[in-house]
């Protein structure tokens, strides 16, 4: 369901949005499809949002329209109540932090920051660009050059450039993956506090779902794009519109069933529903909605499991289906173990 259509969306609009994005349509020459197609999105001032989606699902591209490094076929982009869809990058006045920071090698890191500041007085530069690496936690090194900071310090750096300017608006374009798993997740929960402390918006482009759904105040998932749910993570998560939607955010498994209103019947007996749906339906269950009790007569069996410390998973099988199983510490199945499936919680229809 395109978001524009979908009561979620329309809900979460702000009430006074900072960015306004009105059915983006681009296709590239010799595409036989477009790379985005109808995308609508509002943005509230200071407010974090992550376009979300596998790779070539549109995403840099919507990001580059708004940032103003792609001209739209249609549609339009309104920053703080300017049409500006026809205007260069550097007249929008949105700050952009690319994959690959993009810091000029020969400069200083103090250099570097002070850059977007040249219109300002010599000692303002200075002081300012000070300031911004105080900011991100770097004082100690304006001196050093680019290639003598880890990719973490360097992607601060390009952060604090684009800071300086304080920007109503900055676009990040897959800003961690240049960085190791653990650093990933250190600089990412960094970011999010510099921009909720600067007042700064936000849209990151992101493939990575845990840092979607950690960074973000809302989320749009995109495919083939186009925006199939915007929401907030709690909401995309606990009630996603599609199998698709289920299946990238987290872990989804499918059941059947047939919708009378709130209820639906199951192989797992009669259960609520998030949303009202009538007839055939496919539903979505968590893999920690679903409780193991072992029993020797039971219809499942543990096929294989996964120890991770604070919880397991769980392969079980059940009428020639394998579902996923996450339940917490004390719960010990070994492999073969028969076992019978509960459901607890409301399931998802899908569409
Ligand atoms: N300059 C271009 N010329 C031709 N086709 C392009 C161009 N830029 C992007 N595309 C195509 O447009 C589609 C969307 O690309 P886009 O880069 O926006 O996707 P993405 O979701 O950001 O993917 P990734 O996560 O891999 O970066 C893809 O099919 C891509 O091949």
């Amino acid at each position: 369901m395109p978001a524009e259509a979908s009561p979620l969306g329309f809900r979460q609009r702000p009430v006074k949005p900072l960015l306004e994005v009105d059915r983006l349509r681009k296709s590239f020459p010799h595409a036989s499809t477009a790379a985005v197609e109808r995308v609508s999105l509002a943005l509230g001032e200071g407010e974090l949002l992550a376009l979300l989606g596998p790779s070539g699902c549109g995403k840099t591209t919507t990001l580059r329209m708004i940032g103003g490094f792609e001209t739209p076929d249609e549609g339009t982009i309104t920053f703080d109540g300017h049409d500006i869809t026809g205007l260069p990058p550097e007249a929008r006045g949105i700050g952009f932090v690319f994959q690959d920071y993009a810091l000029f090698p020969h400069l200083s890191v103090l250099d570097n920051v002070r850059f977007g500041l040249r219109k300002l007085p010599r000692a303002q530069a200075r002081s300012r660009a000070e300031e911004m690496l105080k900011l991100v936690g770097l004082s100690d090194l304006g001196r050093r050059r680019p290639h003598q900071l880890s990719g973490g310090q360097q992607q601060r750096v390009a952060l604090a450039r684009a800071l300086a300017v304080a920007p109503q608006l900055i676009l990040l374009d897959e800003p961690f993956s240049n960085l190791d798993a653990k650093m990933r997740i250190e600089t990412r929960q960094e970011v999010r506090r510099l921009l909720k402390s600067t007042g700064s918006a936000g849209i990151l482009v992101t493939h990575d779902q845990e840092e979607a759904l950690a960074l973000a105040d809302r989320i749009a998932v995109m495919d083939g794009g186009r925006i199939v749910q915007l929401g907030t993570p709690d909401e995309i998560y606990r009630n996603p519109v599609s199998e698709f939607v289920a299946n990238f955010i987290g872990r989804s498994n499918i059941v059947s069933g047939r919708a009378e209103g709130m209820n639906v019947h199951t192989p797992f007996g009669d259960l609520p529903m998030t949303r009202a749906a009538n007839g055939s339906v496919s539903l979505a269950v968590r893999p920690e909605q679903i409780m193991l009790e072992a029993d020797p007569n039971g219809a499942a069996v543990i096929v294989g499991r996964e120890f991770r410390g604070h919880d397991q998973i769980y392969w079980v099988s059940k009428d020639e289906t394998c579902f996923v199983v996450i339940s917490g510490p004390g719960q010990d199945h070994p492999d073969g173990t028969r076992v019978n499936m509960r459901i607890c919680d409301c399931v998802v229809p899908l569409t």
